[in-house]
């Protein structure tokens, strides 16, 4: 499916299903709302998925593998061949994210969208890597929508195989900077505002990275109100295929998990090439990244966790999945107030 189709297909969540599932959590034996966000991200799947019968069995997480010319200007700690190394040990538990899906009964699928290396991990190269965004664009505009596009299939795949739930993550050196050029053009906020050390930096290395934003920000002067052409100019294309992964969730009705700075800045690009979008993503942790909270806000969401994790990978998604079981646990098998006959539950006023 093409961007554009993408953008007609997607639908507001069906408020019917929404009403359902609330009805169904007022009507369990235990006082009203007291689960919180666990019953409202639930609500927010039934409007999603339409249908107030929730099921959360297979649970996958897809990790948008990409590598970033502006690693050049000195903005990172490691060196760019970390990004191969990392994706090549998704496939073997021998990186974070891959060991906390399988103690959350999740699949991974890390995807090669861009990493500079050879792989072994599912092939959708676009390109070995961006270009230093401080001498052009990153990518061309036909290269940001592939990357989009490829998100998107992941997510029919990924439905067309019984998945229910999505996480997103990705791995990329460098790709905090890019982060933080493009939340800085999207919310039009200081580059220093949007600027945190990353998989960690010296200051030194800071000054370099902000630097390095602001050069790239003024040389390719994004369009804010167009998401594709700032994601082109200086995002990546791990970002632009995690922005597709969100877009896939509106148009085929799967709920998308966000996990840190990265992932909430990919979910905004997404926003912001398509509003409607925002309806079908869930948050999960506030990542200890200054900013973080700020993508979140503008997304007019609110966070579970909040577990100073700034890992990426999408570690923090996952760590919502457990917490997601344990609320269908409730919302499927608990008595309701007919059940053991009590009237219902009534709030003082
Ligand atoms: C060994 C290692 C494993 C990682 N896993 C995730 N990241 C995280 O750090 C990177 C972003 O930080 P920066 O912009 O500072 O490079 C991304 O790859 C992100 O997923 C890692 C980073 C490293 C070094
Ligand atoms: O929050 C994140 O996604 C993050 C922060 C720092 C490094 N890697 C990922």
């Amino acid at each position: 499916m093409t961007l554009e189709e993408a953008k007609k297909a997607i639908k507001e969540p069906d408020q019917q299903a929404m009403e359902l599932c609330k009805r169904r959590w007022d009507s369990i034996a235990k006082p009203l709302h007291s689960l919180g966000k666990l019953e409202d991200n639930l609500v927010k799947i039934a409007g999603i998925t339409g249908s107030a019968d929730i099921h959360l069995e297979k649970k996958a997480l897809v990790t948008m593998c990409a590598d970033n010319g502006v690693v050049e200007e000195g903005v990172t700690q490691t060196g760019q061949e970390v990004t191969a190394i990392v994706t090549d040990n998704f496939l073997n538990k021998k990186a974070t994210a891959s060991i906390l899906c399988s103690m959350a009964g999740a699949d991974i699928f890390p995807v090669d969208i861009g990493v500079a290396a050879e792989t072994h991990v599912i092939d959708r190269k676009i390109a070995w890597g961006t270009k230093n965004m401080t001498k052009g664009p990153a990518m061309t505009r036909e290269e940001a929508q592939q990357a989009l596009e490829t998100g998107i299939s992941m997510v029919e795949e990924l439905k067309n195989k019984g998945y229910s739930l999505i996480a997103t993550g990705e791995m990329g050196i460098g790709n905090t900077t890019t982060s933080s050029a493009v939340a800085s053009v999207l919310l039009n906020e200081e580059v220093e505002k949007m600027t945190g050390r990353g998989a960690g930096l010296s200051s030194e290395g800071m000054t370099r990275k902000i630097n390095a934003i602001k050069k790239a920000i003024e040389i390719n002067q994004p369009d804010p109100t167009d998401g594709v052409d700032v994601l082109s100019k200086v995002g990546g294309f791990d970002i632009a295929g995690m922005a597709g992964l969100f877009i896939g969730g509106a148009v085929y009705g799967v709920p998308i998990v966000i996990d840190g700075f990265i992932s909430a800045v990919a979910a905004l690009a997404a926003a912001r090439i398509c509003p409607l979008v925002k309806e079908y993503m869930l948050a999960s942790h506030v990542s200890k990244e200054p900013a973080a909270h700020l993508i979140l806000e503008a997304l007019g969401l609110s966070a579970p966790l909040h577990c100073d994790m700034c890992l990426g990978e999408g570690t923090g998604a996952v760590v919502l999945f457990p917490i997601l079981d344990l609320a269908c646990g409730v919302y499927n098998g608990m008595s309701t107030f007919q059940d053991i006959q009590v009237e219902e539950y009534k709030p003082l006023a």
